[in-house]
């Protein structure tokens, strides 16, 4: 074994076949489009072959997963409305239990989730949250840079041996003691993303293989042996099919990196609208992995909005009313507790969007007061824990499940009274849309798409975490109502009575620069013009973009 891959592969004996990039890769079908420094000692020949292993075994069942979702999506958009399968009674009647859950995963109260930027990835693991989900996925913004700073960082966690000096020399981070640390969980990107800076046989390879398959080849065995994981959290899935999807490439991982099956195990985000019909069948679709279900709120809002895009009886108002304790919302959380709990799967809560405001107490306390209110409302509904944005958040999420939970869990909690169906679960809410919440989809928009072209996947926003997930709804929110009066129909109107209509979002979008010109310090100041320009086209087109971060993506790097 070379001394770069002696480095690289914890291991120490290669379970792939190695191959080469550069012009030998060329002709192994393996092609690096990017290059940064250091990148050789993660990207080694045996981590390449492996991610292409997986690849020409995968890709074409993912193509088919995607094309699917987007066939569903047709029907919807002839009027179909989504419902619990028929073919899959079965499973929903059976009576069976997911596999036991490992002593780690016992206790999830407070997990905190953030970017993997390695200040980030220390502050997490030292935050005394009981687990950390390192996010490739809704908070970090892919630049080939990000990536591999990220899967460098979380190597090094791994290893123990992760430290950062502030640029200004000002304060070195170290990780606390392994036993002290928060259990470290990977969400990868989803199955809709390409990583276009690896190609296998020309085609870029899932950005959901690369993440999740590289962290594994570097980490898992390491991982296994402190009965630690591998754990990942496992977005954006639409339906049990992707499950299924899931379960063979961990299958394939395990057996490809000499693990025991069943080590690797899954949360499963329920935050498509089509998955929450699908929740039995996720479960038994990885019954020996998963671990649990998580009420992942912001993308299941926007996924609501992009399936009933063009339901005109659906449109939801501005995305400021449209809070957990709308019934749609409540019904979802009340199922996914329910159905977790019969199948002794943890059920996770989700993220208040509110963070700590520094220099104004009053305000503070109001945004504590909703995170405070929205973690009351999770632990009384049956949830065994919860996400948070910011470290500062985890005293006040802790003293809340401490006092209402004082077992582990409350799996006993089993939620016989809830009795959804599927109207409870496609109600719309009611509201308005006010100027005010039409200005502040699109500045949000514009800041965030600027952010996170910038390189930046999450930033506060008028004192809000924001991250693909918020900025999606703000974002598909101005498409639905700017297309409401397509193909003859009438208009929405504003609260005030003003018309929606394409001169609304000319004012609001030439008003920015002005607005914001003061905020030169703002996270991708440089890119708001871009960002501008990239809004206006996703409002104009005549179909809905399936995800802002495709077209995006193209502008990165
Ligand atoms: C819809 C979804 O998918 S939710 C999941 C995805 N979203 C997330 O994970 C949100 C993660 N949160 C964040 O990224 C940040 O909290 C932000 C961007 C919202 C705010 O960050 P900042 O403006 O840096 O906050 P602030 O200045 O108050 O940070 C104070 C300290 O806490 C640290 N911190 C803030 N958030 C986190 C976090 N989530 N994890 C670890 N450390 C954090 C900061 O690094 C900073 O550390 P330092 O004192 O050592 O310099
Ligand atoms: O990933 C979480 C969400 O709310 O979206
Ligand atoms: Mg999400």
């Amino acid at each position: 074994m070379s001394a770069v891959l002696a480095e690289s592969h914890q291991a120490g004996s290669d379970p792939v076949a190695i191959e080469r990039t550069g012009n030998a890769g060329r002709a192994s079908g393996i092609e690096l489009l990017a290059s940064i420094a250091g990148q050789e000692l993660l990207l080694t020949p045996a981590a390449l072959a492996f991610l292409a292993g997986m690849h020409r075994r995968f890709e074409a069942i993912r193509q088919a997963r995607l094309a699917a979702r987007l066939e569903r999506q047709a029907a919807f958009d002839a009027g179909a409305l989504p419902d619990f399968r028929q073919d899959t009674a079965a499973i929903r009647a059976g009576d069976w239990k997911i596999a036991t859950l490992p002593a780690a995963l016992l206790d999830r109260r407070v997990e905190i989730t953030g970017p993997v930027d390695p200040k980030t990835v220390i502050n997490a693991l030292n935050s005394g949250a009981n687990c950390y989900m390192a996010d490739f996925e809704d908070s970090t913004s892919p630049t080939w840079a990000n990536l591999l700073a990220g899967q460098r960082a979380l190597r090094k966690a791994v290893a123990g041996t992760l430290d950062w000096m502030a640029p200004d020399g000002s304060k070195h981070y170290t990780l606390k003691p392994a036993e002290q640390q928060a259990v470290l969980m990977v969400r990868p990107r989803g199955w809709h993303l390409d990583e276009k800076h690896l190609c296998v046989d020309g085609q870029p390879i899932s950005a959901s293989l690369f993440d999740l398959g590289l962290f594994a080849f570097h980490n898992a065995q390491a991982l296994a042996a402190a009965d630690r994981g591998p754990y990942f959290y496992l977005p954006k899935l639409q339906s049990m099919e992707e499950a299924v999807l899931w379960n063979e490439v961990l299958d394939h991982i395990e057996t490809t990196l000499g693990l025991a099956a069943g080590q690797i195990r899954v949360t499963v985000l329920i935050e498509t609208l089509p998955a929450v019909f699908e929740m039995d069948e996720i479960l038994h679709a990885l019954q020996s992995r998963i671990a649990g279900l998580n009420c992942g709120r912001w993308d299941y809002v926007f996924s609501y909005l992009k399936t009933f895009r063009l339901h005109r009886d659906k449109v939801l108002p501005e995305r400021g009313q449209v809070t957990m304790t709308q019934p749609f919302l409540r019904s979802y959380c009340d199922l996914l507790v329910q159905t977790c709990h019969r199948r002794g799967a943890h059920a996770m809560g989700g993220m208040a969007a509110q963070i700590p405001i520094s220099g104004d107490a009053q305000a503070n306390d109001a945004a504590l007061a909703k995170v405070r209110a929205d973690k009351l409302r999770e632990v009384i509904a049956g949830h065994d824990g919860t996400w948070v944005a910011h470290p500062a958040l985890i005293p006040l999420a802790r003293e809340v499940f401490d006092e209402r939970m004082p077992t582990p869990h409350q799996q006993h909690v089993l939620r016989e009274d809830v009795l959804v169906i599927r109207d409870d679960l496609i109600k719309p809410s009611l509201g308005t849309i006010t100027r005010a919440g039409f200005e502040n989809n699109v500045e949000v928009c514009v800041r965030y798409l600027a952010a996170w072209l910038d390189g930046n996947g999450c930033v506060p926003i008028h004192w809000l975490m924001e991250d693909a997930a918020t900025a999606e709804i703000a974002r598909t929110q101005l498409w639905q109502w700017l297309h409401a009066a397509d193909a003859g129909r009438d208009a929405l109107h504003l609260a005030d009575g003003t018309e929606i209509d394409f001169g609304l979002l000319d004012r609001a979008l030439i008003g920015l620069p002005s607005k914001l010109a003061d905020r030169i310090n703002l996270p991708g100041a440089s890119r708001i013009n871009e960002a501008i320009g990239m809004l206006d086209r996703l409002c104009h087109a005549d179909t809905l973009e399936e995800f802002l971060t495709l077209p995006a993506y193209k502008r990165l790097d």
